[in-house]
């Protein structure tokens, strides 16, 4: 175990283009770690609280830094962790920002990973983990908060659940990808990308499943290997209390309709995921959806959990979905990610580790997914910021850390 001697802080550039806060830690025996925080644009409710990066910067610098440096191991990601929320004294880190907050967290086991001369996915989960790698949900088409003019649903995803390893699943997701921009073409439809990358065509998401259908289908066949899809909707972008249910442009669905609507699209094109079908405050709409096919798909709270063991304690008492989206910048520590995860698998919960729309090319994610042994990651198909993750879990499939 080695002490923590220094936190240095800075702004660097995340993938939209806006400012983020980047990590160092470094230790006494010489071990050294660097992370950057992510940013959602479709964010939940409940979040943590992410401040501008200079604020955060600053805050973190005049509370969280002096209890770390000099005082506690880098190896001890609890202790990290503990500090981190006592310097920030609130229960959504809006003192310290949840974006210092898993920067540091974050760096800080790269750095007690360095200590140890171990890939951090090992540091984070033991000996045993690496084994099994989780399946890469790869956003293909999209809209909602990622980009204007296109679908309401706000991801297609491509999920290769039949691959035989994690490097053919990537290349697969890719696969998807490209199959699409043909079809596209093919239907003289122009096709700008999405924040992830994703294409982001001006077609209705009616279009938008055909589209996916036909591109899975096609990859599957040439692959040789099971390829479904899923969704990310969302809803909670969508949903308008004014309006009295789900806007879909012209058109307004209850929450009866809408659970119907995500009921038949799963039967129709047997998804294999669903994230966000409702509202992040209707966790009965939750249950009754998952009651209907929690037993065909996985159904995923993003904004309805927030990564939040609380939020997910009172999921799991009234059946409200069957997994978890874990976003570490929500909760804003590895430890606490690391709690939802576990309270998940407890509860036979699937846990999905994932990305934010604006991010950076940081690859713990991609550790914490093998680490965890979680069953999905969700990271992107293509574009820089989204391949620093995918590459990432070929070279740990690789032994290649
Ligand atoms: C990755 C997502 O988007 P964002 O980071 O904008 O919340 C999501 O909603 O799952
Ligand atoms: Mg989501």
């Amino acid at each position: 175990m080695t002490l923590i001697t220094d936190v240095r802080l800075r702004r660097v550039l995340d993938s939209r283009g806006n400012p983020t806060v980047e990590a160092d830690v470094l230790t006494e025996s010489g071990g050294f770690g660097r992370a950057a925080a992510p940013s959602g644009a479709s964010t939940g409710e409940y979040e943590a609280i992410e401040l501008p990066p200079s604020e955060a910067i600053a805050a973190a610098r005049r509370h969280a830094i002096p209890r770390l440096v000099d005082e506690v191991y880098a190896g001890n990601q609890r202790e990290v962790d503990g500090a981190l929320r006592a310097a920030d004294g609130t229960d959504n880190f809006s003192e310290v920002g949840a974006n210092s907050a898993v920067a540091i967290s974050m760096a800080a086991a790269k750095a007690g990973a360095d200590v140890l001369g171990a890939p951090l996915y090992q540091h984070l989960g033991g000996a045993f983990r690496g084994e099994n790698f989780p399946t890469p949900l790869g956003n293909v088409v999209g809209g909602g908060e990622h980009a204007k003019e296109a679908t309401h649903i706000q991801e297609f995803l491509s999920a290769p659940v039949g691959a035989p390893s994690v490097s053919e699943a990537v290349f697969a997701n890719a696969a998807v990808h490209d199959r699409i921009s043909e079809i596209l073409d093919d239907r003289d439809i122009p096709a700008a990308k999405g924040d992830e990358g994703a294409w982001a065509p001006p077609i209705s998401d009616a279009e938008a499943f055909e589209v996916v259908d036909e591109a899975v289908s096609d990859v599957e066949d040439d692959l040789g290997f099971e390829i479904g899809f899923g969704l990310d909707i969302a809803a909670a972008e969508l949903y308008d209390e004014d309006e009295g249910g789900y806007v879909f442009g012209d058109e307004v669905k209850s929450t009866d309709e809408m659970v119907d609507y995500v009921a038949e699209m799963v039967a129709e094109y047997d998804l294999v995921y669903v994230e966000d079908p409702l509202d992040e405050n209707d966790y009965e709409g939750f249950a009754e959806l998952t009651e209907r096919v929690g037993d065909q798909t996985l159904v995923c709270g993003d904004d309805l959990f927030v990564t939040n063991v609380e939020r997910l304690q009172d999921g799991i008492d009234v059946g409200a979905a069957n997994s978890i989206l874990i976003k570490p910048n929500q909760i804003g520590t590895l430890s606490d990610a690391f709690d939802a995860v576990e309270l998940a698998v407890r509860n036979n919960y699937d846990a999905v580790i994932s990305h934010r729309s604006g991010e950076t090319e940081d690859t713990t994610i991609a550790h914490l997914a093998v680490a965890t042994d979680a069953a999905f990651i969700k990271t992107g198909a293509v574009q820089g910021e989204r391949t620093a993750k995918l590459n990432e879990l070929i070279r740990i499939a690789d032994d290649a850390v």
